[in-house]
């Protein structure tokens, strides 16, 4: 420090000895007069991927632009590695290159440009003010800068809160200015993001500071802790490992994760707090907006009836051969049910293999096993909390997974692979099968006591050949799928032969194939049984009554002319004596 003309101001505070020494370190010249700042392009990049830091600063910062209109100073927002983002204001009095130095595009650290006010309190993480002399680079000793760390709800620190103006002008409340303003935006930033189905817990050590932006924020999605403001991380001690992890009960073991709205006391550590806990809104259940879709006409009357059964929570098993809607009506139940705000998460037990079934519907603890991401996974189930969890070819289940999710399904409780820790879910379960469940536990492949809990109550999609209004159906879907759109019509002949076949893929196998018509016809043109492919084209067109009758005129006049001797009848005909012996068993038959 040597050279340093205050230098003993310097020494005598540790905080500036601490960043002075780093400062040389790095290996500044003190001298230097270019300093690191980013081109436009890239300036643009960054700004673009601060957005929400910017969006919840910006109305902040305004307020605080304006107060500061007459002090010849400005507002600076940079992100978190001292890249200024925004300036804010105006320093008329002050050199050009220091206003210039200010400007977006240049870059604060401290490793940049030594004792800086944001790049201390990066360095820090914490709200420090420099002034003229305590600058690191001599160039910056006409400055006075006063800061504040960002952090957002979940711990990480997003950038830097700033306020700079000549050394020389007077500057009591900067400095707590600054500090006001970072913990408006951590405030908001915490309210305004938070999800409808988290908890909101605010604590002050008064009941009347609750609902200020003085009060200690914690976020819950279930009982975990997920964010907080920095004021509740700071006077509860938490650290940034701890939003994740840590659970409701660990936190506050005397008291019950139960909502209040009249602030009660509450002990943590050795102080006498004052708590609010607003439960997750899932007051819409009650009120449902309108829902989406009408049920489908083949779920019949009985479409009603399982919304009602759905919103009570009872288990519905939804039974139908392959393709013929158990995925759709599930879908459409959802969108009618009260758990319509919540997610419809399907899972294909029978398309997932046996090793994974268990981490995709449980989820994993971060390295719970080789290959596991380093992110974890939390799993469909509670993917599905809120909502509707879908378990497809339920009966293809593994055995000893059905054992999991019985549990999982009474306790209403999901722990993931690697993890000794439970979180409590809530969301109605459809599950579908084109197998027979009940000879599937005869077999002892499936878990009885799970088939009873998974089919409170089940229903049939019946095949598509034994609907009631196939040609209908057929006439809606064609609509549904554009043939209206571009004035193409099926042929009433074609219509009512496509209804009588068997579609044993039901509407999938259908749709398929009305979208292959839809697709080669042309604008305006009338499809007809000419334009099915060849393998429904056989199946479709009705047999040739003229043809048949005239060959069979024929055949029964010819026997008569030969007094019935098949032989010569045939050698007469030209046909094989097996033909007219096949058509003589058939009469027979008839
Ligand atoms: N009632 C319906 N109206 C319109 N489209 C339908 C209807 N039912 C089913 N579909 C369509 O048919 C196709 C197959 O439906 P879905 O996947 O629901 O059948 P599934 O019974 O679940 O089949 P799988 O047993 O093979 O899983 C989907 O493209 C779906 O959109």
């Amino acid at each position: 420090m040597q050279g340093n003309p205050s230098a003993s101001a310097v020494n005598a505070n540790p905080l500036l000895s601490d960043s002075w020494f780093r400062s040389q370190l790095y290996g500044l010249d003190r001298t230097a007069d270019d300093f690191p700042r980013v081109r436009q392009g890239e300036l643009a990049d960054v700004l673009a991927s601060n957005a929400g830091l910017q969006q919840f600063a910006q109305p902040v910062i305004k307020q605080l632009a304006q107060k500061l209109a007459e002090k010849q100073s400005v507002v600076i927002l940079s992100d978190a590695t001292g890249l200024v983002l925004n300036t804010f204001g105006d320093m008329p009095s002050m050199e050009k290159a220091q206003r210039y130095a200010l400007a977006p595009g240049n870059l604060w650290s401290e490793c940049g440009r030594g004792t800086n006010a944001i790049g201390t309190a990066l360095a820090i993480d914490d709200g420090c003010e420099i002034e003229g002399h305590q600058h690191f680079l001599t160039l910056n000793q006409g400055l006075y800068c006063a800061a504040m760390p960002l952090q957002m709800p979940n711990g990480q620190i997003a950038g830097v809160l700033d306020i700079s103006g000549p050394a020389h002008f007077p500057h009591p409340q900067t400095f707590n200015w600054v500090k006001a303003a970072a913990k408006q935006i951590e405030y908001l930033w915490v309210k305004q993001s938070l999800h409808p189905q988290q908890w909101l817990m605010s604590l002050h050590l008064q009941p009347q500071g609750i609902d200020t932006s003085d009060e200690l924020l914690l976020v819950f999605s279930d009982n975990v802790l997920t964010a907080a403001n920095r004021l509740a991380m700071r006077e509860l001690a938490l650290s940034v490992e701890q939003l994740g992890s840590v659970t409701f009960q660990q936190l506050f073991p005397q008291q019950q994760q139960q909502a209040n709205t009249i602030p009660v006391p509450l002990d943590y550590a050795t102080q006498r707090y004052y708590f609010r806990l607003r439960a997750p809104q899932r007051s819409h259940f009650a009120t449902p907006s309108e829902p989406a879709s009408d049920l489908p006409f083949s779920l019949g009357r009985d479409g009603e009836k399982m919304v009602r059964l759905l919103n009570a929570g009872v288990s519905l098993c939804i039974h139908g051969e392959t393709g013929s809607g158990k995925e759709y009506v599930s879908r459409a139940l959802h969108q009618q049910s009260r758990w319509r705000e919540g997610k419809f998460v399907a899972i294909n037990c029978a398309a997932i293999p046996e090793a994974l079934i268990e981490s995709e519907l449980f989820g994993y603890q971060p390295g719970a096993f080789t290959g596991a991401s380093k992110n974890g996974y939390i799993g469909k189930i509670r993917e599905a909390d809120g909502g509707v969890l879908f378990l497809d070819e339920i009966g293809d289940m593994p055995l000893a997974l059905q054992t999991r999710l019985l549990r999982v399904l009474q306790e209403k409780e999901v722990a993931p692979l690697g993890s000794s820790r439970s979180w409590p879910v809530n969301f109605a379960v459809i599950s579908a099968t084109h197998r027979d469940l009940a000879q599937r536990v005869a077999e002892g492949e499936f878990r009885e006591d799970l088939l009873y809990r998974l089919q409170e109550f089940s229903m049939t999609i019946p095949p598509l050949r034994d609907w009631p209004d196939v040609e209908g159906f057929i006439s809606r879907l064609w609509l549904e799928l554009g043939g209206a759109d571009r004035d193409i019509q099926l042929s009433p002949a074609l219509l009512t032969a496509l209804a009588q076949l068997p579609w044993p893929g039901n509407v999938r196998q259908l749709r398929s194939l009305l979208r292959v018509l839809l697709a080669l016809a042309d604008e305006g043109e009338e499809v007809t049984e000419v334009h099915l492919p060849a393998e429904y084209r056989r199946a479709a067109l009705p047999p040739q009554p003229d043809r048949q009758s005239h060959d069979e005129r024929l055949i029964s006049e010819t026997l008569q002319c030969f007094n019935g001797n098949i032989s010569k009848t045939a050698e007469a005909l030209g046909v094989a004596r097996s033909t007219l012996y096949r058509r003589a068993a058939r009469d027979k038959r008839d």
